[in-house]
């Protein structure tokens, strides 16, 4: 997904996604699958310390606030815990530019689950692979 990331301190991760019209769900607001995608991927990133794949087992979305098109949100996510090969995360969507713009406000909140696999879960499909991946994260093209 077009996000941009940056790694903070300690075990947080934020993501920037700016709200394109192609996102558009109910009108003139975002998709909630859209916002699903875009904790995933914040959330799988935050993942990324671990130095190991991880696929989303559960995730979980609470959309406490419409998002306007054209706003620009902040996702924070990090690592809550471990357990053998269960990754806990949790994740925060604030809208920090755009109409609707209140950095003290939280949007949507995520709770998700990730495994860690080893490279032969990806073998599997490495024949249906589509395109280059643009960073060695992932290679969703949303
Ligand atoms: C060589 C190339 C490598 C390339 C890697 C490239 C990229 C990937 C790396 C990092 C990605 C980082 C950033 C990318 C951005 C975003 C990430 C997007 C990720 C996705 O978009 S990914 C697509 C959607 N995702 C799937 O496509 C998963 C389909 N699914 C499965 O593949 C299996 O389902 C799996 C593997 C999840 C588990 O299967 P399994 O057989 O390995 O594990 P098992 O069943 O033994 O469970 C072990 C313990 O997890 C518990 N557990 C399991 N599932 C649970 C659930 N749902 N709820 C609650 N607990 C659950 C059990 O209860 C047990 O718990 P306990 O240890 O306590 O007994």
């Amino acid at each position: 997904m077009a996000m941009q990331f940056t790694f903070g301190e300690g075990l947080e991760v934020t993501g920037m996604l700016d709200v394109a019209n192609r996102y558009q769900g109910g009108p003139g607001f975002i998709h909630g699958g859209i916002l699903t995608t875009a904790f995933d991927e914040a959330q799988g990133m935050a993942c990324m310390v671990l130095r190991r794949p991880v696929v989303t087992g559960h995730l979980q979305i609470d959309f406490a606030a419409p998002i306007p098109l054209g706003s620009v949100l902040e996702l924070r996510a990090r690592i809550d815990g471990t357990v053998r090969r269960k990754v806990y995360t949790s994740a925060e969507a604030r809208i920090v530019e755009g109409p609707f713009a209140d950095p003290d406000v939280v949007v949507a909140t995520s709770r998700g689950l990730f495994l860690t696999v080893g490279a032969e879960h990806f073998d599997r499909a490495k024949d249906f692979v589509d395109g280059v991946p643009v960073s060695p994260h992932g290679t969703s093209s949303v």
